[in-house]
């Protein structure tokens, strides 16, 4: 039994049963019900004496002692309420449950068959009294209505809806659950404004709203539930100022969280200073201004602290830091505020992040900094810090990231022969350093970037920096290195090196065409001579920069085909194509080469031929197949699609067939509601548990934005995965740019473009856990109403793994130059190689030309085409589409060369996705102009 002991349940068995109006009495007062006092024994003894009692019963206690009498009376009582109370209690969770939609039936155990409703998913009852305490039902789908039927359990005092897909206003009606201590609703869809009635919820302990979409001021009424001790209002759309006195009785607060919330426009109220007892305080991104208040430094308790990404101005108080223990974490950066380094922040010892940077800083690093034993990212970049790096900062033994890079540091750096070193990453780039490069970067086995361009150093390069096994990028262009290059033997992950603007002789070492990863090289403006090795074959370069040197002999020409010619100018004794000697030398060196070529042309198409056969059988073998087995499917829907498995699989068949990718076929599917969806069966999925393609595709699914498809649900069965989207008739921006004679005129185009750079912006920054889309292309980007785009496909990698990703794409014929040319050396995927991809798009839409046009063997890809162009006298102007009139030229030339920023070979040269929203937005016309050219043809 779900509420009573054993002995209680025996006599249960004799129990009076009451009418039904009675029993609906009971359930519709919950105050009475609650557990015993004195008063609510009374009034439940009175109403015992409406039942009918059984004779057998009567007799019974007629033969019984008193005190007997009495203790019967007594267990009989509690058998009673206890019988109704579990009766009714497991009603109101099924009408809790029947104004919720479960896609996933992750409440199949919730059932009127089902006894016990203690063991129902998510359930637990108090062990004395039976009745149900907690309801915790995160993480399960569900969507549809939070009936405030549940506030009826009269001990429920922690609901917990957080993870889910509830898409509504916060129900005022559950300020009912009048002894709820905590309330999660975090991580859902839930919008309208803060209902002030949750203030009657005065019990509340933790407050968890995060991650929705409420609107409207923080309610100064919050401010009365005085045993608050965790407040989460971050990651919403809360607006206009805080009002200080929410915080003035909130003294229990050790949680608040109000970060995210960028349309807030307030200061910082000082009353919250006076939370002595906070730990966590994170109000990042959240529409602060004017200057951090002086009661800030009685926060003794802090932990974290994150102010960043606001507008304070100000100095930080003084005395800010002493009494800090505990404190961990604190981030001022992107703000203004000025004046000098907080001087006692390490007084706690706890200190492992510190980010200052982007502000207006000033002055020297204090020598106190050497306190911070823990310190593992020091972070000050782009202030006006100045003076010497004090040495003490170099031997912090936990210290794995200095960034200081944009100051005004100066005098010598001390070797970092620090054997028990932790550093990875070391940039100082841009200040007035002096002396020699510091020794003993190279013994340093966790250092992977050092970077130290424009500064003063001088003399030879360390041969130990070269030696390290672990450097990926070595930056030391625009100072003054003397001597030459050392053989670099044991660097075997050097991706990028830059020695460029220093005065560095001898030759360029051949050993440099070893190193598997070598990516970009810049040694341009030096003093080097001697021929350019034909090792350097060996490597895929993105960059191969060696203008402005003394080399001589003839430039191999795979190693440069595809860059610019600029980056050979300068040297007056190299010949070959596209220089101003052509070379007449060794010819016959040159014929071998041309031999060995064709040879590997022949190959190379051998190995295509014999691709091309694979994939054909392989996709013959699928079609002969039908459609996909079906096997035991699972399916999680995020919306009622009100169809079956069997009906989807049905549908899948080639007349439904709208386009085909890397990553499989897409179909369309009408529903029975008259909607349409699409269907995108993704290959390469096999040997993927359904657990964790669950886990990712939830993730994806809660991505909600105008600009980003909606993915309403899934399918699985082993080897198979039926990802469902919202069907956009008007198909993809890449299906109108292969149509032939494609016209829009140029504000579409825009649109198009700040939609999908918007929709990116959201994936890149404002959804909760980072999506990188890794595919962004105009194939994938979809046509809505009045041109309103929404990406798809994104972060497919997550869901069939990095492995499987990477071989569909390289399948992909056409899709090759939306890749950056970092890609195939890069381990990790980055925000930069969307934004490369984003640049490519625009270019598309710049020039009204297909990015690749795969049949037409002969033609260049949109980035060659532009990039040729450019470079010659009002070549930009002969890029643009002409289709377009000129009176939209200068914004067609801005996305231009803003194009030919996010294309940029450097992916620390391409602009942030905010930049890009930004440069777009600012081309909008404040009012659209009327809407001339015809609609695009559906895709129907
Ligand atoms: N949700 C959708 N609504 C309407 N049409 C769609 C939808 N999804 C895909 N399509 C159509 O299907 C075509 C192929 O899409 P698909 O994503 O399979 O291929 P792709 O984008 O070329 O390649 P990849 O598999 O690399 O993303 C698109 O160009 C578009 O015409």
């Amino acid at each position: 039994m779900q509420c009573c002991s054993s002995a209680e349940a025996a006599s249960l068995h004799h129990q009076p049963r009451c009418n039904d109006n009675y029993k609906r009495e009971l359930i519709s007062s919950p105050a009475q019900r609650m557990t015993p006092s004195p008063h609510s024994t009374t009034s439940f003894g009175s109403r015992i004496q409406l039942c009918r009692r059984p004779k057998e019963w009567e007799e019974e206690t007629m033969a019984s002692s008193s005190a007997a009498h009495q203790t019967l009376l007594l267990t009989l009582f509690l058998s009673f309420v206890c019988g109704l109370s579990s009766s009714s209690e497991s009603d109101l969770l099924l009408t809790f449950k029947s104004s919720m939609e479960d896609p996933t039936l992750a409440l199949s155990d919730w059932s009127p068959n089902s006894t016990n409703h203690c063991n129902w998913t998510g359930i637990t009852c108090s062990k004395t009294t039976s009745l149900v305490t907690s309801v915790d039902l995160h993480g399960l789908n569900l969507t549809g209505d939070i009936s405030p039927s549940i506030c009826q359990l009269p001990q429920l005092s922690d609901l917990n809806l957080a993870n889910n897909f509830f898409d509504e206003a916060i129900s005022l009606r559950l300020s009912e659950c009048t002894r709820l201590v905590t309330l999660n609703l975090s991580n859902n869809l839930l919008w309208g404004t803060f209902p002030d009635q949750i203030v009657l919820l005065s019990s509340l302990s933790t407050l968890d709203l995060s991650r929705n979409r409420i609107e409207g001021q923080i309610p100064v009424r919050l401010g009365s539930l005085k045993r608050l001790q965790v407040l989460n209002l971050g990651s919403n759309l809360f607006s206009g100022i805080i009002h200080p006195p929410v915080f003035r009785n909130l003294r229990e607060l050790v949680l608040l969280d109000l970060s995210q919330n960028p349309s807030l426009a307030s200061e910082l109220p000082r009353e919250i200073g006076g939370l002595a007892k906070l730990r966590w305080l994170k109000m990042q991104r959240s529409g602060l201004h004017g200057a951090i208040p002086e009661s800030f430094v009685g926060l003794h308790e802090l932990e974290v602290l994150d102010l960043s990404q606001n507008n304070l101005t100000g100095k930080i108080p003084l005395g800010f830091g002493l009494g800090f223990l505990k404190l961990t974490s604190l981030d001022f950066s992107q703000n203004m505020l000025s004046g000098s380094f907080p001087t006692d922040v390490c007084y706690g010892k706890s200190l492992k992040q510190l980010n200052l940077l982007e502000n207006s800083f000033t002055g020297p690093i204090p020598y106190s900094i050497e306190k911070c034993l823990s310190l593992e990212k020091f972070q000050v970049q782009d202030n006006g810090f100045s003076g010497e790096l004090p040495s003490g900062l170099w031997s912090l033994p936990e210290l794995k990231l200095v960034r200081a890079e944009n100051n005004q540091f100066s005098g010598e750096m001390p070797d970092l022969a620090v054997v028990l070193s932790h550093l990875e990453q070391v940039q100082i780039d841009n200040n007035s350093f002096t002396g020699r490069i510091p020794g003993g970067l190279g013994m340093i086995h966790t250092m992977y970037r050092f970077s130290a361009s424009l500064n003063g150093f001088s003399g030879d390069l360390p041969s130990d920096i070269f030696d390290s096994p672990v450097l990926s990028i070595i930056n030391l262009s625009h100072n003054s290195l003397t001597g030459s290059i050392p053989e670099l033997r044991n660097c075997r992950k050097l991706v990028s090196l830059s020695l460029a603007d220093n005065s560095l002789t001898g030759n360029i070492p051949p050993s440099l065409g070893h190193l598997p990863v070598l990516t970009y090289i810049d040694i341009s403006s030096n003093r080097l001579s001697g021929e350019i090795p034909p090792e350097l074959q060996n490597l895929k370069l993105a960059l191969f920069n060696v203008s402005f040197n003394q080399l001589s002999g003839s430039v191999p020409t795979s190693l440069v085909s595809g860059l610019p010619a600029s980056f050979l100018q300068g040297n007056p004794d190299l010949c070959g194509p596209g220089l101003p000697n052509p070379c007449n030398g060794p010819l016959k060196r040159r014929n071998s080469k041309t031999i060995g070529l064709i040879w590997a042309a022949i190959v190379v198409s051998i190995a295509v031929g014999f691709t091309v056969l694979i994939v054909g059988l392989y996709v013959v073998c699928r079609m002969l197949r039908g459609k996909p087995r079906s096997g035991t499917w699972k399916s999680v829907f995020f919306y009622p699609l009100g169809i079956t498995e069997e009906e989807l699989l049905m549908a899948l068949v080639e007349k439904n067939m709208i386009g085909e990718g890397a990553f499989g076929k897409v179909h369309v599917l009408q529903l029975p509601g008259g909607e349409f969806v699409a269907v995108k069966r993704l290959l390469n999925s096999s040997n993927l548990s359904f657990r964790i393609v669950k886990a990712e595709i939830k993730t994806m699914a809660k991505a909600r934005h105008r600009n980003v498809a909606k993915l309403l649900g899934f399918c699985y069965s082993k080897g198979t995965i039926l990802l469902i989207f919202e069907y956009l008739k008007k198909g993809s921006l890449g299906d109108a740019l292969h149509k032939p004679g494609f016209s829009l005129e140029w504000s579409f185009r825009l649109k198009l473009a700040i939609g999908s750079a918007q929709g990116l912006l959201y994936l890149h920054k404002d959804y909760f856990s980072q999506i990188l889309h890794r595919n962004v292309k105009s194939n994938n980007i979809l046509i809505g109403d009045g041109f309103e785009p929404k990406i798809t496909d994104f972060g497919l990698d997550r869901i069939i793994g990095e492995a499987s990703y990477r071989s569909s794409v390289a399948s992909e014929l056409g899709s090759y130059c939306y890749m950056p040319p970092e890609y195939d050396c890069s381990k990790k995927p980055t925000e930069q190689m969307d934004i490369y991809s984003f640049g490519v798009v625009l270019l598309e839409l710049v020039t009204g030309r297909p990015a690749e046009q795969p049949e037409a063997r002969e033609s260049l890809d949109v980035i060659k085409f532009v990039r040729r162009k450019v470079n010659m006298t009002n070549g930009a102007l002969q890029v643009l589409d002409p289709k377009i009139s000129s009176s939209a030229q200068q914004e067609m030339l801005e996305v231009l060369e803003l194009a030919l920023r996010c294309t940029s070979i450097l992916p620390e040269k391409r602009p942030a996705i905010v930049e890009v929203v930004r440069a777009l937005q600012s081309l909008e016309p404040i009012a659209h102009p009327p809407m001339f050219s015809s609609e695009l043809p559906s895709a129907e």
